[in-house]
């Protein structure tokens, strides 16, 4: 597992405990005995007063290992030894060796304080941190609950609401509002941290500062019949936020555990739901995400070649609309120089109009201030042709999804751009080698696929060709990672990695209903599975144009297994668009709030009778089960295909595309993760039975038929199935 800790006594009589395991400094079973015999040995020296724990290199503590979680999941055990027996890290280490020693110890926290990491600084008798660390307890966050005493403690030293409030969101506070809180009790900048904790230290020997156990403080807990009440409040909340997830609700019985039996009790139940939790099916699919959302920017043949990012300063965008103007958001957000170019002056100024509204609603939400939006504007320049584009960096191009127009774009692009300008387009749709087909640049072009609204959602798809340099690649995931997208790298394809993905999402819903199934029935059946909404209600959301556009693309490209309905264009030709005309498949109020609408009958009857298909009196029964392996088999089906061939490099990715830009649950741990949670066998068996009864468009791909007769996982590397074959 590695790592360690190390230890240096001062001739003022304090020992600096250091914890070393880069880069995050995490707590490997390796380190947490590493620390145990550090302490051990400062207990016993006598030329030890005093002890001060700190983290190498600015950064405390990520918290427990994560490597080791995935070890569990594989079946190796997490702790062997003296660390196997029960509650040896919480109650052994933490609250019998540090938090119980004649010595006082003090945290000296910079950077990180995470997890298992705050958990440690939490079993000292004080905590000095500068004001930019972060300090929290993430766990629920990997479908676990904090399992070294945090349940315990973080409740002791910030009230119960904060504690709970702080664990069941999983964020972090910083250093200000930490001490604040009293998480910690003083502040101070990097340069001061080790002498002041020292010094703290010794102070609390002398009794100038309080020697506090914070197991065992009372002051910050709530008297017994108003705690309930704020827990039991907390489990409502949760249960709304979070229905399908167990572990925020053991999270809330675990602290009650310990103010009405005491905290050793907390300690003891923590353990026990902590080893529990750790086996779940939540948690091993959100350690899945952790590591593959951290996976995607290694990409082999591109990432592990030794270049270097290229320093990207000014960046241009074509086209101020919906997307182009959130794209300038983002990069203006993380400090780069934008330049928005549109057509004509109205078009720009509506542009430019966007950016300022997109930035001042940060302001309204107290995620930005004033100052910092001017200054932010005075990075963003408006301008109607290219003369500002000879140094530019990178160009992005959001105009309309017209083959023409952009070939055209691009041409100027060659002409008006230095030779090392990265020239990118955020189409969703239309193939990169045509879009570039009359220029020579063709190494440097590249798809930069945003998601609306470009400012706000988390995934960047970045499209290559077979000719994109890998210097371009390398690039494109540098600003990805700097506007905080999580990129991921995908093939030249018809709707790339997401969309097409998600394609049969509407289609298999589509199909449902016209033979029978309650329309407003699947939406639910989807929205409790987890997905934000289900297909019906997003295509409100998109737009019945768009998801009209969108959809004839794959119409055009894989006719065999597109299901082609009539129900969206006979409600476009009464005026009903989606949301935005306050009709689509539901009807919406002053207040955007959709009710379902009766007259829908009409029209599903209507586009039943052209499609020359009748009701399926099964369909019209269906479990919500049915209806979920109904909607998103094909989605898995897809999936499969896009992973054979070669658009994803690795099936983690395509999990990330679907959770980060569809939104599919995280803690079901991305599409091609559940489907082979279900089986591939499974998955194909089902597939085969629909595609007999309701045609091709359920057709089991080569690829999943090829994995079901293995009975060989989908997330298999593509090779190793092949040679099994
Ligand atoms: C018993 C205890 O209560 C249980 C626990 O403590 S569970 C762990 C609780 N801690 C967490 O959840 C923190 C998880 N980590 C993070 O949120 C972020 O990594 C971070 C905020 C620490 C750093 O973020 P950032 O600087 O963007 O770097 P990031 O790319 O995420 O991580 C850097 C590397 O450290 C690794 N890493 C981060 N935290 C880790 C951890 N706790 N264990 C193992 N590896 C970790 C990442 O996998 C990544 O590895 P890679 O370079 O090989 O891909």
């Amino acid at each position: 597992m590695g790592g360690t800790s190390t230890i240096s006594v001062g001739s003022d009589g304090v020992a600096i405990i250091t914890i070393i395991n880069p880069p995050v400094n995490s707590l490997s079973l390796d380190v947490l005995n590493s620390l145990k015999d550090s302490f051990d040995q400062a207990l016993q020296r006598d030329d030890v007063k005093a002890i001060v724990v700190t983290g190498q290199k600015g950064k405390f503590s990520g918290g427990f290992d994560i490597n080791a979680f995935g070890g569990v999941h594989e079946g190796k055990a997490m702790t062997t030894g003296p660390a196997s027996k029960p509650g040896y890290v919480s109650i052994d280490i933490l609250s019998d060796t540090l938090e119980a020693a004649r010595k006082p110890s003090v945290a000296a926290i910079d950077g990180l304080a995470l997890g298992g990491g705050l958990e440690v600084a939490m079993a000292c008798h004080a905590r000095i941190a500068t004001s930019t660390a972060q300090l929290g307890l993430p766990e629920l966050q990997l479908g676990v609950i904090p399992g070294f005493g945090g349940t315990q403690r973080l409740p002791r030293l910030v009230g119960l609401a904060k504690a709970l409030e702080m664990m069941l969101t999983s964020k972090p506070v910083r250093g200000q509002e930490a001490h604040s809180l009293g998480l910690v009790d003083a502040i101070v900048s990097g340069d001061q941290l080790l002498e002041t904790a020292r010094k703290w230290a010794l102070d609390i020997l002398e009794r100038r500062k309080p020697w506090v156990a914070s197991l065992y403080k009372t002051d910050k807990i709530e008297p017994l019949g108003e705690a309930r009440e704020i827990l039991n409040f907390a489990r409502v909340q949760a249960r709304r936020q979070a229905p399908n997830m167990q572990h925020p609700q053991v999270c809330i019985n675990v602290i009650e555990e310990g103010i009405v039996s005491g905290p050793r009790a907390g300690l003891k139940k923590e353990y026990e739901e902590f080893q529990v939790l750790l086996q779940s099916d939540t948690c091993k699919s959100l350690v899945h995400i952790f590591f593959s959302q951290r996976g995607t920017t290694k990409v082999p043949g591109v990432t592990d070649r030794g270049l270097k990012p290229r320093q990207i300063k000014k960046v241009a965008i074509l086209g101020g609309g919906l997307m182009g103007s959130g794209i300038a958001t983002a990069l203006l957000l993380s400090g780069y120089q934008v330049i928005l170019k549109e057509v004509n002056q109205k078009f720009l100024e509506g542009g430019l109009g966007r950016v300022k509204a997109n930035l001042s609603s940060s302001v309204r939400k107290g995620k930005l201030t004033q100052e910092k939006m001017e200054k932010i504007l005075s990075n963003l320049k408006g301008v109607l042709d290219y003369e500002n584009f000879k140094d530019v960096d990178m160009v992005i191009e959001a105009v309309i999804e017209n083959v023409s127009l952009k070939q055209q774009i691009f041409m100027d692009l060659e002409k008006y751009c230095s030779p090392h300008c990265i020239l990118a387009s955020n189409t969703s749709t239309i193939d990169l080698n045509l879009i570039g087909e009359k220029t020579k640049s063709h190494d440097r072009i590249i798809g930069a696929h945003f998601f609306s609204p470009a400012h706000v959602m988390p995934l960047l798809e970045i499209v290559r060709t077979p000719n994109t340099s890998s210097q371009v690649i390398v690039d494109l995931l540098d600003v990805g990672k700097k506007i905080r997208k999580t990129p991921v790298v995908v093939g030249n394809c018809t709707g790339f990695a997401v969309n097409r993905m998600f394609f049969p999402y509407t289609q298999a819903a589509l199909l449902l209903v016209e033979r029978g199934a309650d329309l407003y029935r699947v939406d639910k059946a989807i929205t409790k599975f987890g997905m934000p909404m289900g297909p019906f209600r997003l295509c409100d959301l998109v737009g019945f144009g768009v998801a009209v556009a969108t959809g004839s693309q794959f119409v055009f490209n894989f006719p065999e297994r597109t299901y082609k309905s009539m129900l969206i264009p006979l409600m476009q030709e009464d005026k009903r668009a989606g949301e935005t005309t306050r009709k689509g498949f539901y009807v919406y109020n002053d207040k955007r709030k959709a009710s379902p609408d009766p007259e829908i009958k009409k029209y599903i009857e209507k586009a039943r009778e052209m499609s020359g298909v009748s009701i399926d009196p099964k369909l019209e029964k269906l479990s919500d089960k049915d209806i979920i392996e109904m909607v998103f088999f094909p989605v898995v089906n897809e999936a499969c295909r896009v992973y054979a061939e070669g658009i994803a490099v690795k099936a983690a990715d395509l999990d990330i595309a679907g959770v980060m830009g569809m939104g599919f649950p995280p803690y079901r741990g991305g599409i091609m993760f559940w489907g082979d949670k279900l089986g591939s066998k499974y998955i194909y068996s089902r597939l085969e039975e629909w595609s007999k009864m309701y045609g091709d468009f359920f057709k089991p791909c080569a690829y999943l038929a090829q994995r079901a007769a293995l009975g060989a996982p989908l997330s298999a590397p593509l090779d190793q199935g092949k040679s099994r074959l």
